[in-house]
């Protein structure tokens, strides 16, 4: 099994370094392009960051075709947007897995936001159901990512696929001799931590213009570029919904904490139910789970900010009537100015 960093491990054995004081700052990123509906996703996204309580910002990546009604919807509900520009692959005959996979690689942008520190990436299709906060503490000078599944028919051009073999169960088909070296160990590009730095941006864009494009885009960009600093981290940092019928034994629904709805049909605000899977139990709970935080209003940041000022208000107004009943001060009325 991949040498899993689990999170919680790391704290408990000291693996996650004490915060500094004065520790630059850190926020949560996503990237949304296009007049479509996946600024649903974004704003489902924020609202779920904050009913997990998280302490940290949500950043937008976004194109310059993004209207301006989703970009004021982003920034009514507390998001910091930064516009970027598209970055295309070199020319290329490349059949992506998805048409659309080639304005992907314009989430390389996101490595020149160096006013943080530390990031955490999640796509626009993902949903934080549990704090996940405590990620900003991994050591630094790494990848971390949660391993992809080869199993869906998205991969059937790939050997790994064509032999059966998967890094999600390693001993079930044992990967060959015959086929050459056993794949390093692949990340699903959904959901990552990293660390801007205008050097690796630079760097990445450079790698690029050198680099055939390939069925899955930036996601096999990333991973061939971070290979030797990538770390694993347990799936349920980001719960690839084909897990569910692919590898049911590696997931414990009930201890997921980041739901990554990238299988096809499974977009919630799109979802119909009647693509392959979608009927399943589970789906029909995880889109459910995400329309109710869609939902709540009482998680739209206006209300969030109007309940801190009623919470705020409340605490001055009892400290000013301790203060009147202490009689440390006495209240003078002032003589009216009339
Ligand atoms: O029309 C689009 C397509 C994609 N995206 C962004 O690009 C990410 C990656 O695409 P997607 O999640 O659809 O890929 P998947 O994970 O399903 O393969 C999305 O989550 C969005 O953040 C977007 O904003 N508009
Ligand atoms: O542009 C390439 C995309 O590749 C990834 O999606 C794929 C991948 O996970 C496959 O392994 C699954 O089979 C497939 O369903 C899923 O859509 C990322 O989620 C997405 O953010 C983005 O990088
Ligand atoms: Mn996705």
């Amino acid at each position: 099994m991949a040498p899993i960093i689990a999170a919680h491990a790391a704290a408990a054995n000291g693996f996650v370094k004490p915060k500094p004081e004065n520790q630059p700052s850190c926020a949560y990123v996503t990237f949304l392009a296009g007049n479509g509906d996946y600024v649903k996703g974004v704003v489902g996204l924020a609202k779920g960051l904050r009913k997990v309580k998280s302490k940290y910002p949500l950043v937008v990546a976004m194109l310059p075709d993004v209207p301006e009604d989703h970009r004021k919807i982003l920034v009514d509900q507390g998001c910091i947007v930064r516009e970027i520009e598209p970055v295309y692959p070199p020319e290329n005959q490349t059949q992506f897995a998805m048409a659309y996979y080639v304005i992907n690689y314009s989430k390389l942008r996101i490595w020149e936001f160096v006013e943080y520190s530390k990031m955490i990436y999640l796509d626009g299709d993902i949903q934080v159901f549990d704090n996940i906060d405590h990620l900003f503490d991994l050591q630094r000078g790494f990848f971390y990512a949660v391993m992809d599944c080869f199993c869906e028919k998205t991969w059937s051009h790939t050997p790994q696929y064509q032999i059966g073999y998967c890094q999600q169960c390693p001993d079930k088909v044992q990967w060959p001799g015959h086929a050459g070296p056993k794949p390093p160990f692949y990340f699903n590009a959904g959901m990552f931590v990293y660390e801007p730095n205008l050097g690796t941006y630079q760097d990445l864009l450079e790698t690029l213009k050198i680099t055939p494009p390939t069925s899955f885009a930036e996601q096999d960009f990333l991973n061939m570029y971070f290979k030797d600093i990538y770390r694993p981290i347990p799936n349920v940092y980001n719960l690839v919904l084909a897990m569910l019928w692919r590898h049911p034994e590696n997931v414990e629904l009930d201890k997921v904490k980041v739901v990554h709805y990238c299988a096809a049909g499974s977009k919630p605000w799109r979802y119909t139910g009647e693509e392959e899977n979608m009927d399943r139990d589970d789906i029909k709970m995880l889109v459910k789970k995400w329309w109710d935080i869609y939902d709540d209003e009482s998680l739209d940041y206006k209300n969030i900010v109007a309940r801190d000022e009623a919470a705020k208000q409340t605490k001055w107004d009892r400290f000013l009537a301790a203060l009147a009943d202490s009689g440390a001060f006495r209240f003078i009325t002032a003589p009216s100015a009339a």
